[in-house]
Parts: structure tokens; sequence; C-alpha cells
């Protein structure tokens, strides 16, 4: 069993903010230690029981697009020390892949997404929440060009989704989040001086558990 509770640590933010980017450049920095993350993107409903079609018409920016009580379930395994299997997402077929991936229980857990200041339950297991804030043209410029190369659509698709489903959730759910949030990092994944920040308080995290 561990000595102490891990931490665990929200990152949140509108899409193309740049919070994986920040995640990813905090992890880079802690490869081999005990660092685990979590994307809330990961938990979306599993629609593999719904018509394409009707895949297309879900709003993947509502709340309610998440299986946020199977995330809780599995945060809350990983701090009773148990081995979890994290879904896999595929943003191509808007569903979950049949793969998962076996998740063990470690020191500091970053746990990320749009939504996850706006859900009671997961702001509860939270030490440190963080909001990445970056402005609407740069977070949609950014959205635009990754999802054409990454994630399988098109200039039309993604102008579309953002104008009926994205900008509304943003304004709605997402943005009133960042009230909640500790600390605000500007601009997300080029912003070294809040990364250090973060990264030392997670070396003192990692520091303790060896010490103590
Ligand atoms: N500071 C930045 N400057 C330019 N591009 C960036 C910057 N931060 C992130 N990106 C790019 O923008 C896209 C969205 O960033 P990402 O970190 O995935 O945001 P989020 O996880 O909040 O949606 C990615 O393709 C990423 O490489
Ligand atoms: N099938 C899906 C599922 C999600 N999205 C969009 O992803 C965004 C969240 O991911 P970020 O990495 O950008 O934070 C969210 O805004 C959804 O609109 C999607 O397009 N299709």
């Amino acid at each position: 069993m561990r000595k102490k509770k891990p931490v665990i640590i929200g990152v949140a933010g509108g899409s193309g903010s740049g919070k994986t980017s920040v995640t990813k450049a905090i992890q880079n920095r802690f490869v081999n230690q005990s660092v685990l993350v979590i994307e809330q993107d990961y938990y979306y409903k599993d629609q593999s029981d719904i018509p394409m079609e009707e895949r297309l018409q879900t709003n993947y920016d509502h709340p309610l697009a998440f299986d946020n009580d199977l995330l809780v379930h599995h945060i809350k395994q990983l701090l009773e020390d148990k081995i979890v299997d994290k879904p896999v997402y595929d943003y191509t077929m808007h569903t979950r892949s049949e793969q998962v991936i076996p998740m063990e229980p470690r020191d500091v857990i970053i746990i990320e997404g749009i939504l996850i200041l706006d859900e009671p339950q997961l702001m509860e297991l939270m030490d440190i929440k963080v909001f990445v804030d970056t402005d609407a043209d740069l977070r949609i410029i950014r959205r635009l060009l990754r999802d054409i190369n990454e994630r399988g659509r098109s200039i039309d698709s993604v102008i579309n989704q953002y104008i009926q489903t994205v900008r509304p959730a943003h304004l709605q759910f997402i943005e009133p989040s960042k009230r909640y949030a500790d600390v605000i990092i500007p601009e997300g994944g080029q912003n070294v001086v809040a990364i250090d920040l973060l990264a030392t308080k997670i070396e003192k995290v990692l520091e303790g558990e060896k010490t103590n």
C-alpha cells in the first residue's frame, strides 16, 4: 500500500487551449517516475451500438457526453491501489475502440479534459485544479489544424461543429468552470514558467514519497 494518498491534479480548459500540450510537457519531465495521466476524452460514452449517422449528431461538448461515473470509479480504484483498464477513444469512429490500457496506481495522477471542473464528483478528488486559458481565436485555429491532421475531419465539419456545439458549450460550461481553478495558465504548452512551477510541485510530492 502507498504511504501517502496520491496527489491528483486536474488540468481543464477549452478545446485547443493546450491542455494536452501542458500535460505532455509535464509528463516528459517525469518519464519512468510515479506520474499517471488520465484523459477525460477517453471516457466519452461508448456509442458502438449507435449507427454512425447518429454518432455524428452527438454533442461532444456537453457534460452528458461523458461517462464521468466510470472515470470517478477508476480514479477511486487507483486511490485504493488497484489496477484499472482505461478505455481508448477513437475520434474517427466517435466511440471507444476495443482496446483498453491497464493503468497502475501512481503517486501523482493528472486528469486532463474540457469539463473536469464542471463535475463536482471529480473536483472533490482533486488536490490542485488548473485551467489552461487561451483566447478563442487561437483555440479554433489550433483545433482546425489538429482535427484535420489527426482526427480525420474536414474544414467544413470543424467549422460547423465549432459554431453549433463547441462554442456554445464552451460559453455555457467550460468558461464558467474557470472560477474553480487554483492556477490559471495562459496559452498552454509553451508557457514554460507555469510548467516549471507545476513540475516543481510534482517533484516535491515524489521526493516526499521517497523520504517519508
Ligand atoms: N502554444 C502553441 N502554439 C501553437 N500550437 C499549439 C500551442 N499549444 C498547442 N498547440 C497545438 O494546438 C493543438 C491543440 O493543442 P492541445 O494541447 O491538444 O490542446 P487541447 O488538449 O486543450 O485540445 C495541437 O495540435 C497542438 O500541437
Ligand atoms: N467523437 C468526438 C469526441 C470529441 N470531439 C471533440 O473533442 C474535443 C475535446 O478534446 P480536446 O482534446 O480538444 O480537448 C471536444 O471539444 C469535442 O468537440 C469530437 O470532435 N468528436
